[in-house]
């Protein structure tokens, strides 16, 4: 029998409603990954409400567990780890200890790191000192790092002028250390106005990839928790890249559409959850030959 991959995930809780781990460990446990939820910060809520409470976790406690689940002589099963909404940069820096521990155990240990940089516009707050962690720090350690469009475009310095320029931004991402670069949300001029693009880059290619998009009255939150999630989980079960890709698109997709159905701000995941594992459609993700 194939034996079921271990992930630890580090990144948000919320109490009420879905993002960081609340949006992903239900989906990455359905689809067949052990997930081991390590909360980085435990809200209320998540921050585009404009108000919330809740405390962040101290960064002391990351090394804490993680030593933990070493003593029990487990450490050596986890076979990747997910970092996304950081309170603190001490925080990423416990995070990139423990990644090097764990590796220490298990050399084919995956780290996919998705750099939450906040949003001031749409409400996502993220300590300033957190993005400059991700920046200069995090890259480097990172072996997939799944950025949006706002978060490439710090990376690079600029904003994207064309399709063609997020594709050489994310190589200069690659540059920096990852084998593959997932842009969970592309946006640039001229880019069709009814499309949902995404964007993998590896050693090996690039690939584009575009599905509907659909009209919210509030942008959902956690689509990108859910997104990176998704995706990691679906290379640990023995995916390709390119087939993990196009299983988040259309899984993330059939979330999008319940959630619609529901006139919900919230994330439908439970209603979802049979076609997050079976997605009914198939969105192909289309080599870029240059
Ligand atoms: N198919 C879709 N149609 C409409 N909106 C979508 C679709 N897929 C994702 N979204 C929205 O697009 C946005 C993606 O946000 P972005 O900041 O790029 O990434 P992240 O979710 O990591 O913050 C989110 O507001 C999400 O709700
Ligand atoms: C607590 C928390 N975690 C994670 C996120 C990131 O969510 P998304 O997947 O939309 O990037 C947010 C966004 O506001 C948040 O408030
Ligand atoms: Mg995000």
């Amino acid at each position: 029998m194939k034996r079921t991959p271990h992930l630890l995930a580090i990144q948000s809780h919320v109490v009420f409603g879905h993002a960081g781990n609340s949006a992903s460990v239900f989906p990455m446990q359905r689809v067949g990954v052990n997930v081991w939820p390590l909360n980085t910060v435990q809200f209320s809520n998540h921050t585009q409400y404009g108000q919330w409470t809740g405390d962040v976790l101290a960064s002391e406690q990351i090394p804490a567990l993680v030593e933990g689940i070493a003593a029990i002589g487990e450490l050596g099963n986890c076979d990747a780890v997910l970092s996304g909404y950081l309170g603190s940069a001490a925080q990423g820096r416990a995070i990139l200890a423990g990644v090097t521990r764990i590796k220490a155990c298990n050399p084919k240990a995956i780290y996919l790191c998705d750099p939450v940089m906040g949003h001031p516009e749409k409400g996502c707050i993220v300590a300033p000192e957190v993005s400059d962690f991700l920046l200069e720090e995090a890259a480097c350690v990172a072996d997939i790092m799944c950025p949006n469009q706002l978060e490439l475009d710090s990376f690079s310095g600029r904003k994207a002028q064309s399709l063609l320029d997020c594709l050489a931004m994310a190589r200069s991402l690659l540059a920096r250390g990852p084998k593959a670069v997932l842009v969970k949300h592309l946006a640039y001029p001229g880019k069709p106005q009814d499309s949902f693009e995404m964007l993998l880059v590896t050693a090996d290619g690039s690939w584009h990839l575009r599905r509907p998009l659909l009209a919210f009255p509030r942008q959902p939150v956690g689509v990108g928790d859910l997104t990176s999630g998704l995706f990691l989980a679906r290379v640990l079960l023995g995916d390709s890249l390119v087939a993990a890709l196009e299983f988040t698109a259309a899984a993330v997709h059939e979330v999008l559409l319940e959630t619609q159905a529901c006139a919900s701000y919230e994330l439908e995941l439970v209603r979802a959850q049979d076609r997050i594992v079976h997605p009914r459609v198939r969105f192909e993700a289309v080599p870029i030959t240059l």
